[in-house]
C-alpha cells in the first residue's frame, strides 16, 4: 500500500479561457474541479493504476466536504483530520496557447490538537504502507521541520519515504535521509542556491542533494525529461507528446509512476517519465490509467545528455 500525506491539499479549480488580458472580466470555456493537493494526486494516480493507495489529509468546511465528496467519487480512500479551518481552493487559469497561471492559496493554519492528530492519524495508517509519500507546501502551523519529522518516525517504523516539497521544509527533511526527493528544476535550483542552465547542472545539483542526504534524486524537468539519480548512477529519461492540454499534477503523476513500478532504478524512472507524458496530455489534474500511457514513447539512458540546454532554464 502506499500511503499519501498532504498537509496542504487543494480544491483545484480550472478555467480554460482564450487568453488572459489583466483588468478585464475574461470569459471562460470551460471549468472543472478536482481533488486536489500533490500527495492526493499521488494518490489518484496510484489509483488509477489499480494499487491500493491511503490519503491522509486535513479537511475542513465548504471546500474540505467537496474535495472528500470528489475523493469518495473516484474510489480514493481517504483518513481524514477534521480541522476547523476551510480547506483551500487553488485556481488555474490555462490560456488556449497552453500558457497556464496557478494560484495557490495559503490554506487554513492548523492548530496544536489539529497537529497531533494529523501524525496520529499517519502513524496509524503507515502500519500497512511500503512507501509514505509526503507532498506539498506545509500549511500556516507546522514547522519547516515537520517532514524531517515524519522521515525519521518513517523510518524508525520500517517504512520507506518519498518527499516532494520545497525551500526550507525540503532542505531540513535531507539530513533524515528520506529514500527519494522529487524536486522540480525550480526545486532542485532553490535547493543549491544557484540556476540550473543545463541537464549536467541539475545532475550536479541532485548529487549535492544526495551529499545533503537524499537516498536518491528524481528531479523533473518539465518538458526535458526527468533525471534519477542515486548511489547505482544516473540515468536520464524524456518521452515524446504529441500535444500538452495541461501540466498540472505531472510531477505527482510521475512520483506515483515511480513508486508503482518500485521506487528504484531504471526501471522506475521510465514509469515515472511515462505517467508524467501521460498526465500533461490529460486536462487539468486529471490522472493517467495504464491504457493512457505509452511506454514506447519512452527513453532511458545512463548515458546522460549533460550539455543538452534546458528548454525551461530553471533560476
Ligand atoms: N511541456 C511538457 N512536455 C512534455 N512532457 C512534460 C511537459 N511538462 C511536464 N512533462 C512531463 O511531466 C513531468 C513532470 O513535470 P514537471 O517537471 O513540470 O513537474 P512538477 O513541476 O513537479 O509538476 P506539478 O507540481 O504540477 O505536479 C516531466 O518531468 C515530464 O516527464
Ligand atoms: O501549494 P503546493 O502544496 O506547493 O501545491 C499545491 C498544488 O499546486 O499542487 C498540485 C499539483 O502538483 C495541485 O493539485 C495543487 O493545487
Amino acid at each position: 500500500m502506499i500511503l499519501t500525506v498532504t498537509p496542504n491539499p487543494s480544491l483545484d479549480r480550472t478555467y480554460e479561457v482564450p487568453s488572459l488580458d489583466r483588468g478585464e472580466v475574461i470569459r471562460a470555456t470551460g471549468e472543472r474541479m478536482d481533488p486536489g493537493g500533490k500527495g492526493v494526486n499521488v494518490s489518484r494516480a496510484v489509483a488509477a493504476a489499480g494499487q491500493r493507495t491511503v490519503a491522509v489529509l486535513p479537511l475542513g468546511g465548504a471546500p474540505g466536504a467537496l474535495v472528500a465528496d470528489l475523493l469518495d467519487q473516484q474510489g480514493i480512500e481517504v483518513a481524514p483530520v477534521p480541522v476547523a479551518g476551510a480547506t483551500r481552493s487553488n485556481i488555474a487559469l490555462a490560456e488556449s496557447d497552453g500558457v497556464l497561471t496557478k494560484i495557490n492559496a495559503p490554506g487554513p493554519e492548523l492548530s496544536g490538537a489539529e497537529r497531533e492528530l494529523l501524525l496520529e492519524t499517519v502513524r496509524q495508517q503507515s502500519r500497512d504502507a511500503s512507501w509514505i509519500a509526503c507532498c506539498g507546501s506545509l500549511p500556516r502551523g507546522l514547522a519547516p521541520s515537520w517532514y524531517a519529522d515524519l522521515v525519521a518516525r518513517a523510518h524508525a517504523a520500517g517504512v520507506r519515504i518519498a518527499l516532494d516539497t520545497s525551500g526550507p521544509a525540503l532542505l531540513a527533511a535531507l539530513r533524515e535521509r528520506p529514500d527519494v526527493v522529487k524536486p522540480n528544476a525550480e526545486e532542485l535550483a532553490g535547493a543549491v542556491g544557484r540556476p540550473l542552465a543545463t541537464v549536467g547542472d541539475a545532475v550536479k545539483a541532485a548529487e549535492e542533494l544526495r551529499e545533503m542526504g537524499a537516498r536518491a534524486v528524481l528531479a523533473s524537468l518539465g518538458a526535458d525529461g526527468q533525471l534519477l539519480v542515486s548511489d547505482k548512477g544516473a540515468w536520464f529519461g524524456s518521452a515524446r507528446v504529441a500535444a500538452v492540454r495541461s501540466n498540472v499534477g505531472a510531477g505527482d503523476s510521475s512520483l506515483a509512476g515511480f513508486l508503482i513500478a518500485g521506487g528504484n532504478g531504471p526501471e522506475a524512472l521510465a514509469s515515472a517519465v511515462a505517467h508524467g507524458a501521460a498526465a500533461v496530455q490529460l486536462p487539468g489534474s486529471v490522472m493517467p490509467t495504464p491504457g493512457d500511457l505509452d511506454p514506447a514513447a519512452v527513453t532511458v539512458t545512463a548515458e546522460v545528455p549533460a550539455d543538452r540546454v534546458l528548454t525551461e532554464p530553471a533560476s
